[in-house]
Parts: C-alpha cells; structure tokens; sequence
C-alpha cells in the first residue's frame, strides 16, 4: 500500500480479485474521503469482505492501484477475543506489532474502553460479557489504534435489536469525536441509510450504484423512504408497498 501526502484515506482504481478462475472484484474504484462515513451494501458474495481484506492490508494478491493513507483497524462481526486474556488485555493486544506490552498500556486501555462505556470490566474475563458488550470490546481494540480508517465487517449483524440501536448511537459519537474515516460493510439497509454519508451498492465485482445522504438525518424512516427504494432496487429487491 502506498503513502501519499494529499488526497483522501482510500483511493482504489481498477482493483481485480481472482480466486482461480473467479473473477470476485472485476475492476473496482472506490474514494473514501478523510473523515466520511460510507456503508457498502451488496449481495451475498459481492464480495465486501474480500474487499474489506484488500483495504486492510490482509489480501495484497490483487491488480490494480489500492492506496491507504493511514493507520487501518478492522472490528468483524465475531469480535476475536482471546479468552485467557482480561478485557483491557484484549484491547491492547497486537498494538506494538512484535514487541511486549509497555507500561502504558492499561492507561491507553482504560481511555477506550472508557469511551465504549466499558470502563467496569477492564479484569473481567471476555466469557463474561454480553454479546453488545464483546462488540464494544472490540471497538474499543479498533479505537485504541487511533485509526485514520476504520473497516467495520457487520459488526451488529449479531446483536438483538436493542443493542444494535445502541450500537448504532456509540458508533456515530465515537466516529464524530475522532472523525476517521469509515467503511461499514452491511445488509441492513436501513442501518446503512441511518449511519452513512454515502452507500455504495457492490454488484458483480464493481461499485454498481451510489446514493449521496444528507444529514441531519430525518427522524422518521418514511422521510427516507424514496432513496430507501433505490437502495433496495439496487440490490434487487422489490419490495410491496404497505401504505
Ligand atoms: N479464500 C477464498 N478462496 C476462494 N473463494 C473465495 C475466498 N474468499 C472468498 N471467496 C469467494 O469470493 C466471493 C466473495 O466473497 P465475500 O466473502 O467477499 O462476499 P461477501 O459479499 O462479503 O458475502 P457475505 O455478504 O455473504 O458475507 C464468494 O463467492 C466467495 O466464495
């Protein structure tokens, strides 16, 4: 991946995926822009995850020009926890790549688990939380890195309704306190309508379709409904109307 001084945190052109004769991503651009919050939505096996892997450094047997600019943290939908390690072990785990733990690192630790509202259960063991609270675990391991790009590989696709709406407001907060770009990677729709400046719809191989959101966001889901249709036409889907 290349450094450059000016431009936005991702800028992807032509990027080719193959795995042995399967052509997974046939030529795709993407900018993130510093700062933007974009949702890529897409069929199954679109392949988001495998461009997610791309951009964060995972997968480097690719074509094409992908450039990040800045430090990356992925949080995926399981949270890869080790389990014979405390919660503030986790979060700071891998931070100093090949090297030991340094003396700071419980304070840095206690700071990110303090912004996810996790500040309790730094020596708690990670058998003992909560799906909602793994998840915020694993933003705080994400957040800790102080990344220009955060990828998030459907992290509430787990969670209970609830606790996916509360996730939904700690990931805006979080995101508009340290304002890094981000990619989220979803199938909910509505989800991507609610958090993105911008989604993107993935279709064989390519970025087939883009709808532009405003913000502030109208408070009542039939406010968005028409750009709601689009998105879901994109994807395929016709929905009934239910008025
Ligand atoms: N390591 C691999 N070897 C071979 N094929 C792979 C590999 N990884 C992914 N694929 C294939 O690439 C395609 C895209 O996969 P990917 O996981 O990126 O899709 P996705 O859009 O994230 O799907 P989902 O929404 O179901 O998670 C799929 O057909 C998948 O089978």
């Amino acid at each position: 991946m290349a450094h450059g001084v000016t431009g936005g945190t991702v800028e992807v052109r032509g990027l080719r995926k193959r795995f042995g004769d399967r052509t997974v991503l046939s030529g795709l651009d993407v900018d993130i822009a510093a700062g933007e919050f974009v949702a890529l939505l897409g069929r199954s096996g679109s392949g988001k995850s495998t461009l997610l892997r791309v951009l964060a450094g995972l997968d480097a047997a690719v074509e094409g020009e992908v450039t990040v600019r800045g430090t990356v943290s992925v949080a995926f939908q399981q949270p890869r926890l080790l389990p014979w390690r405390r919660v503030w072990r986790n979060v700071v785990l891998g931070l100093h790549t090949g090297g030991r733990h340094r003396g700071n690192d419980r304070a840095l630790a206690d700071r990110a688990l303090a912004e996810v509202r996790l500040e309790e259960l730094g020596d708690a063991w990670p058998r003992t939380l909560s799906g909602g609270e793994a998840q915020r675990l694993s933003l705080a391991r994400a957040l800790v890195r102080e990344p220009e790009l955060l990828l998030l590989d459907e992290p509430f696709g787990a969670l209970d309704a609830l606790t996916r709406i509360a996730m939904h407001e700690l990931v805006v907060d979080l995101w508009q306190r340290h304002r890094p770009s981000v990619l989220l990677v979803t199938h909910d729709v509505d989800e991507a309508l609610l958090l993105a400046d911008r989604v993107l719809i993935l279709d064989r191989g390519a970025i087939a379709a883009e709808h532009v959101l405003t913000r502030p966001r109208p408070r009542r889901a039939a406010d968005h409904a028409e750009v709601r249709t689009r998105v879901l036409n994109g994807l395929g889907v016709t929905e009934r109307a239910t008025a």
